[in-house]
């Protein structure tokens, strides 16, 4: 397992800065998420960290040693593509046993590994086929058997996850999460997914325009969103502005309390589940999406809407007024971006 600092990373395309002062540290043995919007600079970390790409300035050290300068194959990682990227000419078993091959692993060694990761990912009764002749969750498996086949350090995982369909990415998910604490390495995942990441990650790093805008445990960053954007990208969140007096603020659906200082021009926000039935707040019911466990209420007053998740057993209909409530507590007061 290794552990992972990146300092200061930059990257420039011409005049265009894709990353700009990234700082991250992957403790040995955690599971680390990249996750932003589209061309947030997600998959140009990853391959400054794999060593595809030279970063403009800045260190990157595994377990203490610099390796900023070290081509690909002398690192101790390996990279798992979301195209899977396997050899169509070498049968399962054989794309596995490659990486070791390249390394010169001893051969008992790299049959036992082999073996051991055909097992391992239910793909006793592939071993012998050809890459075309796997679904896509199968060929997914034999990726990540061939990244994990040269024991690597540090995993790298560029959306794996993509190419399948829900079900099957909940359960290659799992079986990643699984793997990485059985067979112990650090693994660096970069997705679009907010959900993946929160299930999956010690630590989410939140990417905008390329910068880390905030990073943490998923429940940190999901209870303690320190900007609008990520309020906003992970989870749903109802947005205020105004003005905040005496820790109260007042919206087109009442006054809203929260525990933070005043001030002239102040965002909060609060998350959908924390509205209580009844209350000083009200609005007209726009929407209503029945989830089981809870329904989605969208309510309106003047020109906002918030969307509320109350218990599943409540019955409400459109155009019906709501009274509701969020503790002072569940509302968050939000910094500005420094990267707006
Ligand atoms: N070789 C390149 N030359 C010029 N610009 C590039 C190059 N590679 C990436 N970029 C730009 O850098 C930015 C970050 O790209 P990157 O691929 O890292 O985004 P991403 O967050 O992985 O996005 P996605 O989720 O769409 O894959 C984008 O604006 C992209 O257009």
């Amino acid at each position: 397992m290794a552990r992972l600092v990146a300092e200061d990373i930059a990257v420039r395309f011409g005049t265009f800065e894709a990353l700009r002062g990234v700082d991250l540290t992957a403790e040995s043995g955690s599971f680390v998420t990249l996750l932003g919007p589209s061309g947030c600079g997600k998959t140009t970390l990853l391959n400054v960290i794999a060593g595809f790409l030279q970063p403009s300035r800045g260190r990157l050290a595994v377990d203490g040693k610099d390796i900023t300068a070290l081509p690909p194959e002398a690192r101790d990682s390996a990279m798992c593509f979301q195209s899977y990227a396997l050899f169509p000419h070498l049968s399962v078993a054989d794309n596995i046993a490659f990486g070791p091959r390249q390394k010169r692993v001893a051969r008992d060694e790299t049959v036992r590994r082999v073996d051991g990761l055909v097992r391992q990912l239910g793909l006793v009764d592939h071993a012998g086929k050809l890459p075309n002749a796997l679904s896509g969750g199968q060929q997914q498996r034999v990726a990540l058997a061939r990244a994990l086949a040269v024991a690597p350090g540090l995993v790298l995982f560029d959306e794996p996850l993509s190419n399948l369909d829900a079900k099957l990415r909940d359960q290659v998910r799992n079986e990643i999460r699984a793997l990485q604490r059985d067979v112990g390495f650090t693994a660096i995942y970069v997705t679009h997914d907010q959900a993946e990441a929160l299930a999956l990650s010690d630590m989410v790093c939140l990417m905008n325009k390329g910068v880390i805008e905030q990073k943490g445990a998923p429940r940190d960053i999901y209870f303690r969103p320190r900007t609008r954007f990520v309020a906003d990208f992970i989870g749903a969140a109802n947005l205020h502005r105004g003005k905040l007096c005496g820790g109260a603020m007042s919206t087109p659906l009442g006054v809203l309390h929260c525990c933070h200082e005043d001030g002239e021009d102040v965002e909060i926000c609060w998350r959908p589940e924390a509205a209580r039935l009844g209350g000083d707040l009200s609005g007209t019911v726009k929407a209503v999406a029945f989830q089981g466990a809870h329904v989605d209420v969208f309510v309106s007053a003047g020109p906002e809407t918030v969307r509320l998740q109350v218990p599943g057993e409540l019955n409400v209909s459109i155009g019906d007024t709501l009274q509701f409530s969020v503790p002072p507590e569940g509302v968050i007061a939000l910094e500005a971006s420094a990267n707006a």
